[in-house]
């Protein structure tokens, strides 16, 4: 009885602490589990972090990057700029993407709409007797210059009393008073000039052969009517147009407000001639032609020391200059054939 009992209760016992160690394996089991979970749960978060940070990294990088990428760094030196070197030309048909940012240009066009007012009254207030001296030296230099004796095809602009531009009306005369007449042989020198179309909204060359061809226009400026002397729409005739004509013109006579040495311009403030001077280089370069020669006209007062002209990625440089004292070649197609005169 009593072996049977111990037997039983050592069972029991045995039973019991069996059972027992089979709990604390499960609940080991269990406990190992959970912390398992709880450490990847850790690792996870860890993750998280560590990705949220990388994220937070790559936004400030990013936010880095858009404040140091080349189109960020061309906005605010534009915004900052007021003469960029002329060996940053390179560089403007890049900056150029950002020329629809007019609200970055804004203090640039400030800076031109001050210097254009400055200018006018320093040419108001021009004596008219040096005025008339300076007109007439411009445009002898002009006239006895080999690169415009040579020239076959030419655009040049109207000038306007007015507007106190450098006259042009000597150079014109020379022009016009050499076409052929019938039966004549001899190869004058075919003449362009501008009209403001579409409302003003650009300007085109068109060819004329003489002052009647001519019409004055709203800004009381000279310019080609739209029949031309037979009654045909100049636009139908495809030559006259110079975008249109099928062989290149070899100078432009350009006009503006003021000008430096490094060959940089103001103009009036429409962009009706950086727009069409942009747009005949690209032609020029479709068709393999000779790059034109870009000469702007200046009184004295309209020469600006360097860095005074503010510029946008829409100018474009002149090649030469001609003042009272002379012509200055700029770039190196004006001091080519300036100064070797072909
Ligand atoms: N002789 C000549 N013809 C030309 C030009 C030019 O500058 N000169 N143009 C070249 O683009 C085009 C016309 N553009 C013009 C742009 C502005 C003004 C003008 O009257 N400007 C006044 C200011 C007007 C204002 O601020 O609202 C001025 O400069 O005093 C005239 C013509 C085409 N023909
Ligand atoms: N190539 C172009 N294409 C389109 N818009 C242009 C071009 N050049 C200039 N513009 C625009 O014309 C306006 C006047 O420009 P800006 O002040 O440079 O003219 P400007 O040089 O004084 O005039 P112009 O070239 O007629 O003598 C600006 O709004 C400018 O963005």
């Amino acid at each position: 009885m009593f072996l049977f009992f111990s037997f039983f209760f050592r069972g029991y016992i045995l039973t019991y602490l069996i059972i027992e160690i089979i709990l604390l394996l499960v609940f080991l089991n269990q406990l190992q589990k959970k912390k398992k979970k709880v450490w990847s749960e850790g690792i996870m978060w860890s993750n998280v972090v560590v990705q949220r940070i990388k994220a937070m990294g790559l936004m400030a990088m990013s936010e880095q990057l858009r404040t140091t990428t080349p189109t960020a760094v061309a906005a605010k030196a534009i915004a900052k700029q007021t003469h960029p070197p002329r060996a940053a030309a390179a560089s403007r048909s890049f900056v150029s993407t950002m020329s629809n940012h007019s609200d970055l240009l804004q203090p640039i066009f400030e800076q031109k709409m001050k210097l254009r007012s400055k200018v006018r009254k320093s040419l108001k207030s021009m004596d008219p007797a040096l005025r008339s001296q300076q007109d007439d030296a411009i445009q002898r230099i002009v006239l006895d210059s080999p690169w415009f004796k040579s020239c076959k095809r030419l655009c040049a602009y109207i000038s306007c009393t007015s507007l106190r531009e450098v006259d042009t009306s000597k150079l014109l005369a020379e022009i016009l008073s050499n076409q052929p007449k019938d039966g004549d042989a001899h190869i004058a020198k075919r003449l362009y000039v501008p009209r403001v179309e579409d409302n003003n909204c650009y300007m085109r060359m068109f060819h004329i052969s003489g002052v009647d061809d001519l019409v004055l226009n709203s800004m009381n400026i000279l310019e080609p009517a739209p029949v031309d002397y037979d009654g045909n729409e100049r636009e139908d005739d495809r030559s006259c147009a110079v975008m249109q004509a099928a062989e290149p013109v070899d100078l432009f006579l350009v006009p503006g407000l003021a000008f430096d040495k490094s060959g940089n311009r103001l103009g009036r403030g429409k962009g009706y001639y950086d727009a069409l001077i942009s747009k005949y280089q690209e032609l020029a370069k479709e068709r393999n032609w000779r790059k034109p020669l870009f000469v702007a006209l200046s009184y004295s007062v309209q020469i600006m020391d360097e860095g005074i002209i503010p510029v946008t990625p829409n100018d474009v440089p002149i090649d030469a200059l001609v003042s009272p004292s002379g012509a200055i070649p700029i770039t190196p197609a004006a001091l080519d054939r300036m100064n070797i005169g072909v």
